[in-house]
């Protein structure tokens, strides 16, 4: 058999990538990036409706493009035959989630919705569902419902239960329309092989199913709202299928548009940062994996179910068949820098950037680079887009302690930085105390490509030794190895992911290990952090929710 190729296609916060990746040994042959012509839409939508805080919104013709520009770019750069593609597999970030028809035509794609906001594909970090996710909360703890443990005691409002409620509340017509509300992940597979099916990594992780008891009761959603009761038999209902699974074949219509052969088998999709995980070839237990870009996910794996505060969930085969898959996560950091750069670096550092012809991250991190651990005198909390693990509250906001007259940006981007690891260390700790150990640490994702600095204060923080991951593109890596899954070995794939593992995961030789002048003052500014951490976010002071509520407040009365 001729060698045989697969694409994986990894759809992140603010582009799309495809990766053309040989199965015999996972190289990356070519891969090309396509970004999403709309971003994020947190202010209004392409016809000027304007948005509410909290919202963050996608169009959903943008995944198309990434289909239609970047899988005919790989195979053009590589001179790659599509006959010898044997598999497609995408990730997703998640729960992203839009409204379709019964043709699985997205809503706001038609007329008579294009401007209802809740018509939109809602983003991952659209938190304007919170009131609901708290109501929801509430309800379940008082019903003691089982599967609220799986989540850490709490869920998010970026999941799937929070903004669908939030759809019935504010747009019950939108409600009503919509046949079915899908993960983007599902549609993007739905569009090429002509029928929605779900995935059991997004419906575990987000939607709250699970292998043996499938959705929340009927009598729990009934208690939430009456008008939910049927929800999971009706607008969620469909197929849940397993990691690997082959969801269908490419359609002759697609398969013109994209360049491959009609037939080519389709995987069902994943989550971006679970997807990573056999990308780093971390298919056992006690390797903890950081998917560290616009946000950081932490995924580990278990040998069996256990209760760990604030974890976004526990899923049994949620990211490796035959083991327990945990995630936890923060909801910005990329974000805060990038917020950082926009919104709080004087021109004088602008222009020194350019004069010595960085980009303005470069610029900073070489100057905080400078600096030791402790110098900058400062301390933030990295709640930029509230806090997704260990409190899962999206109330709480950022803070930053420390400055003088004296503070230049670079400390406080270095005082950014490490809030991040901060949180991150505090993440490790949850698992680690709660019996799901944590042996070694592994870095994909953007962000340990693109700052050393970044991950050198990574592994002083955690006092642990770090693994890079290879690719470049781990999680598009990871979705064209469960791709290779979904075509089967007889096709030129694998049989199953760990094979897969095997063959196709690759670490960098370079690690970071920590440095014990360094890691000792970090001991020391953890444990300010976790005072901050708990003072903020445990409700000895609540002046964050204090301040939004006022902001809130004032908002609506100068509103026009
Ligand atoms: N040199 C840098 N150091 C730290 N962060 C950076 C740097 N360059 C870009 N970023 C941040 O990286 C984030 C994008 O990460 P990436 O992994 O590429 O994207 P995604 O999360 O969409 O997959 C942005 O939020 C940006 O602020
Ligand atoms: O919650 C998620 C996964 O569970 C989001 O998909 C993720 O955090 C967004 O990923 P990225 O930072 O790579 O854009």
């Amino acid at each position: 058999m001729s060698n045989k190729y697969a694409i994986g296609v990894d759809y992140g916060t603010q582009s799309g990538r495809a990766v053309l990746v040989d199965l015999s040994n996972g190289h990356e042959l070519a891969d090309h990036v396509t970004p999403y012509r709309h971003h994020v839409m947190d202010e209004e939508l392409p016809s000027g409706v304007k948005l509410e805080h909290d919202w963050a919104l996608q169009h959903p013709q943008d995944y198309m493009e990434v289909l239609e520009q970047s899988i005919p770019a790989v195979l053009k750069a590589t001179g790659i035959s599509a006959e010898d593609v044997i598999s497609v597999g995408i990730d997703f970030t998640a729960c992203t989630v839009l409204p379709v028809d019964a043709n699985g035509t997205p809503l706001c794609l038609l007329e008579p919705f294009a401007n209802n906001p809740h018509a939109w594909v809602k983003l991952w970090k659209h938190h304007a569902a919170q009131p609901e996710a708290d109501q929801i909360n509430e309800i379940a703890a008082a019903r003691n419902e089982k599967w609220l443990k799986r989540y850490g005691g709490k869920i998010s409002s970026e999941w799937m239960l929070a903004k669908l409620w939030q759809v019935l509340n504010e747009a019950p017509d939108i409600y009503e329309e919509a046949d079915k509300f899908v993960e983007a992940a599902d549609w993007v597979v739905g569009i090429m092989t002509g029928n929605i099916v779900r995935n059991s990594c997004t419906a575990g992780y987000k939607s709250n199913w699970h292998k043996q008891d499938g959705y929340p009761s009927e009598e729990f959603l009934s208690a939430l709202d009456p008008r939910l009761e049927k929800l999971t038999s009706t607008k969620l209902r469909g197929e849940v299928l397993p990691l690997g699974s082959k969801a269908g074949e490419l359609t002759e219509e697609m398969a013109a548009k994209i360049g491959l052969k009609p037939g080519t088998a389709i995987a069902v999709g994943n989550i971006d940062a679970h997807a990573a995980v056999p990308a780093v070839g971390a298919v056992t237990p006690g390797k903890l994996v950081m998917a560290m870009g616009t946000s950081i996910c932490h995924l580990l794996l278990g040998e069996e179910e256990r209760e760990v505060e604030g974890m976004c969930g526990v899923v049994e085969d949620g990211i490796i068949p035959g083991y327990y898959g945990y995630e936890a996560g923060q909801s910005a950091v990329g974000d805060i820098f990038e917020w950082f750069v926009e919104e709080c670096v004087p021109a004088y550092a602008y222009r020194e950037a350019e004069a010595a012809g960085e980009n303005i991250h470069v610029y900073l991190t070489r100057r905080a680079n400078e600096l030791k651990p402790g110098q900058s005198g400062l301390l933030a909390l990295d709640w930029w887009n509230g806090n997704r693990s260990v409190l899962v509250d999206t109330n709480l906001t950022g803070t930053m302690l420390g400055m003088t007259l004296l503070t230049k940006p670079w400390e406080m981007y270095r005082a950014l930085l490490e809030a991040t690891a901060f949180g991150s260390r505090k993440i490790v700790e949850a698992f680690h105390s709660n019996g799901v150990t944590v042996e070694e640490l592994y870095a994909c994702g953007g962000l340990p490509q693109k700052n050393k600095l970044l991950m050198q204060i990574y592994a002083d923080v955690m006092n642990r030794e770090i693994k890079i991951a290879a690719s470049r593109q781990t999680p598009a890596l990871g979705a064209a190895m469960f791709g290779a899954v979904a075509a089967g070995a007889e096709k030129g794939g694998y049989d199953n992911i760990v094979e897969a593992a095997q063959k196709m995961a690759r670490i960098r030789e370079e690690t970071f290990k920590p440095i014990p002048e360094n890691v000792a003052v970090y001991n020391k500014l953890y444990a300010e952090y976790n005072q901050l951490h708990d003072y903020f976010g445990r409700g000895d002071n609540e002046v964050m929710k204090r301040l939004k509520a006022i902001k809130e407040k004032a908002a609506e009365c100068c509103a026009p």
